[in-house]
């Protein structure tokens, strides 16, 4: 026998024995598709645009539990439906609450730490901790109120001075939501010039838009050194971030005056030795702006680019929108949140567009600790666990006609709010958006402003623009696409 032949034989009975010993002992995995030993799915794995639409061909297939694997012990679970969600997310949320801390990628980036990826007690402490700081320096106070008010004029301002003239505005967009975050964490706002700024909105793109839980990146390793893997653009554009935040931190506490707090980073300044060490320490205070920065500015920002381009090819919409802003608000005040009873179209069309969008089709990874009984099948301890929103958003069954653009649909005859229990635009349960707030009211007050002062149309002598949502890391965007924002 020649050498090539015994390594040849010694490599398949490697494989075997390999596949035989460690096969997954589990009996009632979910179902899917049949998987090879070693490299499990990797060859199933969609590498499309639209990945969310891949995996609902999988639902199709195996029900509303799917098991996929990238090799032994590393399984892959995809949720699909409001009632599976609902019950993982809300029935079982104390199994399904925890973020896996054996993702590669995900895991040099955000460290298994902060609101986004830490987990147990000191999570639950933070996530509180960062919600009630949030409500001192922003949700529900006047002040940010105005801060999106002003932020909103500026913006009209730019928009303004393209003059009606065909422009892609969906930078500028990101710049205003952008502004929001920055004066609530650092209480200061960027000129939309400033090179920091533009930067640091870069530098968030190049992460939001790249990092997802199904990047095989994240279960083998060595991927994340091949050429095209935009591993060290993601990793070079946090430490940027990294930079940046540490600056600040660093002048905020060379000013700190525990008698004029200015913003989230002074709140963390001054609980710092009152409140638990465990929580509120430099680390964490770091690893929250991050989080914060990250998923508080590319997922609202995207939300306002599709809103316009919904509304530039409904006109119709549009013009409900602003005929109830005129007849309630008029055109001699800002519109603000008390007017948002009045507003009924308005937040129904915000509604309609973070639905149909879909800005975030697939929450953020979630994990079980052990192995955990789940409609019927056993999840193993550590594995992958996808809750698949948009599977809910566009589900035909809940939604009449659902990849149609009608705000009508959140509103009874009576002009009553409804199917609240269905909207999981934010996701449910222990891990939800908690954001939701911050981006809703930010939607309300940054649209209302625009409509009252521009009507966006489609160029003149352009085609309609494509609404085909392009699956990117964590976001649904749109194709890029030019609009004219034309002063009324
Ligand atoms: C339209 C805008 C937004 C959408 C559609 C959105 C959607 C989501 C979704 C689907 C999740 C995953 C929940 C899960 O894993 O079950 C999430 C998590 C999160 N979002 Fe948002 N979000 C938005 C805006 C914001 C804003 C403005 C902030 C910050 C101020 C924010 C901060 C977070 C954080 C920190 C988490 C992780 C929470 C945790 O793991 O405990 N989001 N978001």
């Amino acid at each position: 026998m020649s050498t090539l032949e015994v390594l040849l034989i010694a490599l398949v009975c490697f494989i075997i024995v390999y596949a035989l010993v460690l096969r997954r002992s589990h009996k009632n995995l979910p179902p899917g598709p049949r998987s090879l030993p070693i490299v499990g799915n990797l060859f199933d794995f969609p590498g499309s645009k639209h990945v969310y639409k891949d995996f609902l061909e999988y639902r199709e297939k195996y029900g509303d539990v799917v098991r996929l694997s990238f090799g032994p012990s590393r399984d892959f679970i995809l949720v699909f439906g409001h009632k599976a969600i609902h019950k993982g997310l809300i029935e079982q949320g104390n199994d399904f609450k925890f973020r896996p801390t054996n993702l590669y990628l995900i895991n040099k980036l955000f460290h298994g730490k902060g609101v986004l990826f830490g987990n147990g007690e000191i999570h639950q402490k933070l996530r509180k901790f960062t919600l009630d700081t949030l409500k001192s320096f922003g949700l529900g106070k006047k002040i940010l109120e105005e801060r999106i008010q002003d932020e909103a004029r500026i913006l009209a301002d730019e928009l303004k001075s393209y003059g009606g003239q065909p422009r892609d505005i969906r930078k500028t967009l990101k710049k205003a939501v952008a502004n929001i975050i920055s004066g609530i964490v650092y209480g200061s706002r960027f000129d939309y010039g400033d090179p920091d700024f533009l930067l640091l909105i870069k530098n968030i793109e190049a992460i939001f838009t790249t990092i997802a839980g199904h990047l095989p990146e994240n279960f083998w390793p060595f991927l994340a050194f091949l050429p095209s893997s935009k591993t060290r653009l993601v990793l070079d554009a946090a430490g940027d971030m990294a930079k940046y935040a540490r600056r600040r931190i660093k002048e905020h506490r060379e000013t700190f005056n525990p008698k004029n707090i200015r913003d989230f980073v002074d709140l963390y300044l001054k609980a710092e030795g009152q409140e638990n060490e465990e929580v509120v320490n430099e680390e964490n205070m770091f690893r929250d702006i991050i989080d914060l920065s990250i998923a508080g500015t590319e997922s609202t920002a995207t939300a306002l680019a599709w809103a316009v381009l919904y509304l530039m090819t409904n006109p119709d919409v549009q013009d409900k929108c602003q005929k109830e802003i005129i007849e309630n608000v008029g055109s001699g005040r800002a519109v603000s949140r008390s007017d948002k009873e009045k507003l009924q179209y308005l937040d129904a069309t915000i509604k309609e567009t973070l639905r149909l969008a879909s800005i975030v089709p697939l929450a953020v990874p979630h994990t079980v600790l052990k192995d955990t009984q789940f409609e019927g099948y056993t999840i193993p301890k550590d594995s992958t666990i996808i809750f698949h929103v948009n599977s809910v958003l566009t589900d035909p069954n809940i939604w009449k006609n659902p990849d149609k653009f009608q705000p009508e649909r959140f509103l009874t005859e009576e002009g009553k709010k409804t199917k609240k229990e269905l909207f999981v635009p934010f996701s449910l349960g222990l891990r939800s958006c908690p954001g939701k707030p911050l981006a809703t009211t930010e939607l309300f007050l940054f649209l209302g402003n625009l409509l009252q002062r521009f009507t966006f149309k489609i160029p003149p002598g352009c085609p309609t623009p494509s609404v085909e949502r392009v699956h990117t890391g964590l976001t649904c965007q749109p194709h890029p696409y030019q609009v004219c924002a034309v002063p009324n």
